[in-house]
């Protein structure tokens, strides 16, 4: 790898959760800094560059409606899990069930062949909506620790920063796990290149 390409990095994202709970306006604060309020539900992807301690990052974001079916038989659920590097799972603090259906994604991406250690971030959407919470943010607090997920609770109507925060937290976990598969991958190199020289040696002396 050139010095350069060291310092680029392609990060996809899927954001997932239920009807309303914000996925787009999280995904609009974030490309934008704006809340606009209503955004429709277009399934889009997205490609955003920043600049994190000092390297190139693209982000390629996926908001994508709620599947009912999280059966891996059901392409479309299947297509986004195989294509992301790293899960923004939200849900409103305000409805419970959207709550439950993050903790069923996060079994059901984990379960999927080499997903257990795929980097997610648990968003619990809406905190400006105290007055009406059903989620208490100690049952987010404690998902994430049991899941080996990140937490945080933001309000995209109401804040740019915690909203940056999710996205560049989740850019720190994928970046560590791109880094251990590299370091994995060049382990098993080094292994196979020794391999095939004590083998060479082998034959040699027979
Ligand atoms: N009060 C408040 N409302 C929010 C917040 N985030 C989103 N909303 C509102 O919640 C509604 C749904 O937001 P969307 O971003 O469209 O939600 P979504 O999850 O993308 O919805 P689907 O497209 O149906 O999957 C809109 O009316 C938003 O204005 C928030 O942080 N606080």
């Amino acid at each position: 790898m050139t010095g350069l390409n060291a310092l680029k990095m392609d990060a996809n994202v899927v954001v997932l959760g239920t009807d309303s709970v914000g996925k787009s306006a999280l995904t609009v604060r974030f490309l934008s800094r704006r809340f606009i309020g209503e955004y429709g539900n277009i399934e889009s992807i997205y490609s955003h560059n920043v600049i994190m301690d000092g390297r190139d990052i693209t982000f390629n974001i996926w908001d994508s409606p709620y599947c009912q079916e999280l059966s891996m038989e059901t392409s479309p659920y299947e297509k986004r899990v195989q294509w992301a590097d790293g899960f923004v799972l939200v849900y409103s603090i305000c409805d419970r069930a959207s709550f439950n259906s993050v903790t069923k994604l996060i079994q059901s991406i984990k379960d999927y062949p080499g997903m257990d250690k795929v980097p997610i971030v648990i968003v619990g959407n809406k905190r400006d909506l105290n007055h009406r919470r059903t989620v208490l943010s100690e049952e987010g607090r404690m998902l994430a620790l049991t899941t080996d997920c990140q937490f945080y609770e933001v309000s995209a109507a109401e804040n740019y920063h915690s909203v940056l925060m999710v996205f560049h937290g989740l850019i720190d976990r994928v970046r560590e796990s791109k880094s251990a598969i590299k370091k994995q991958a060049g382990i098993k190199g080094i292994v196979k290149s020794m391999s095939a020289v004590f083998a060479r040696r082998r034959t040699d002396s027979l």
